[in-house]
């Protein structure tokens, strides 16, 4: 049979709540656009909503709803708003890379259980909405925790997404690219609601973290052991990869 991949990167989404990390997540993956905010929600680690519901489905509701009077909200705004991860493979120079990426919550109440995300980044996507002038002041801050807790290689990319609404434009173009440039990153505008960019950044950031990991490409291989961990992985979250193999895992949008 076929290999699926030959190599597995993790990536993730940060930036502040409503910048649209979980829209460009579901725009890539699924290629669908959710006008509503529905501000995602974080788990510790080492939970996963999908393997919490499987497995402890009482459980699973309880902590909803103590989420639920947490928040103020309600017990189905808490079942809406669960996000993992997605995954997608792309062919870059001939290799299967699969991607999976990592949506986080941007509310600041979450960012304990955020941090614990970066230590097995490889590559990191910093959004701002570029008419939140606020938003992009904060990826100062976004960055300096990148610094502080990901791993040394992790590669970084600037994304200011929103480029669809000109009228209410804060940021402009000119500011991302000094601040990319200023940090060493690469810089796209993106828009989840025109589908404008998804993509190349994306791949952009897949393709930097493969040429920062060429050296380890044959570690990082798929062996048969990662196939049966991946395997065993995605059974134990309930997951299925579906006819064409490429479609999110673990999310809910
Ligand atoms: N016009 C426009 N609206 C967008 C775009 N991307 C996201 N939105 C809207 O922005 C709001 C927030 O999007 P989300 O994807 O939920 O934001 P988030 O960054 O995941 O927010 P948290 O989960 O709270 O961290 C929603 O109302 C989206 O419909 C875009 O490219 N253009």
């Amino acid at each position: 049979m076929a290999k699926q991949y030959d190599v597995l990167f993790r990536l993730l989404l940060l930036g502040d709540s409503g910048v649209g990390k979980t829209c460009l997540l579901c725009r890539f993956t699924d290629n669908e656009f959710h006008p509503s905010h529905i501000s995602t929600i974080a788990l510790p680690r080492f939970w996963s909503w999908s393997l919490l519901e499987k497995r402890l489905p009482v459980f699973i509701r309880c902590i909803s709803l103590l989420f639920a009077w947490k928040t103020e909200g309600t017990v189905q705004y808490i079942f809406l708003q669960r996000v993992d991860f997605k995954m997608k493979t792309l062919l870059i120079d001939g290799i299967k890379v699969r991607i999976q990426i990592w949506d986080t919550a941007g509310q600041e109440r979450y960012q304990t259980i955020t941090k614990q995300y970066y230590r097995r980044a490889q590559g990191i996507f910093l959004v701002y909405d570029i008419t939140s002038e606020r938003s992009f002041q904060h990826i100062m801050k976004w960055a300096s925790d990148v610094d502080e807790y990901a791993p040394d290689k992790v590669q970084k990319i600037l994304v200011g997404n929103k480029s669809d609404e000109v009228d209410k434009r804060q940021v402009a173009t000119e500011q991302g690219l000094k601040l990319a440039k200023a940090y060493g990153m690469d810089f796209f505008e993106t828009s989840a609601f025109t589908n404008h960019n998804i993509t190349e950044t994306f791949t952009r950031l897949a393709e930097q973290v493969l040429a920062a990991n060429k050296k380890d490409l044959d570690l990082l291989r798929m062996t048969m052991n990662d196939e049966i961990n991946l395997a065993a992985l995605e059974e134990e979250e309930g997951l299925c990869d579906g006819a064409a193999g490429d479609q999110g895992k673990a999310c809910w949008c």
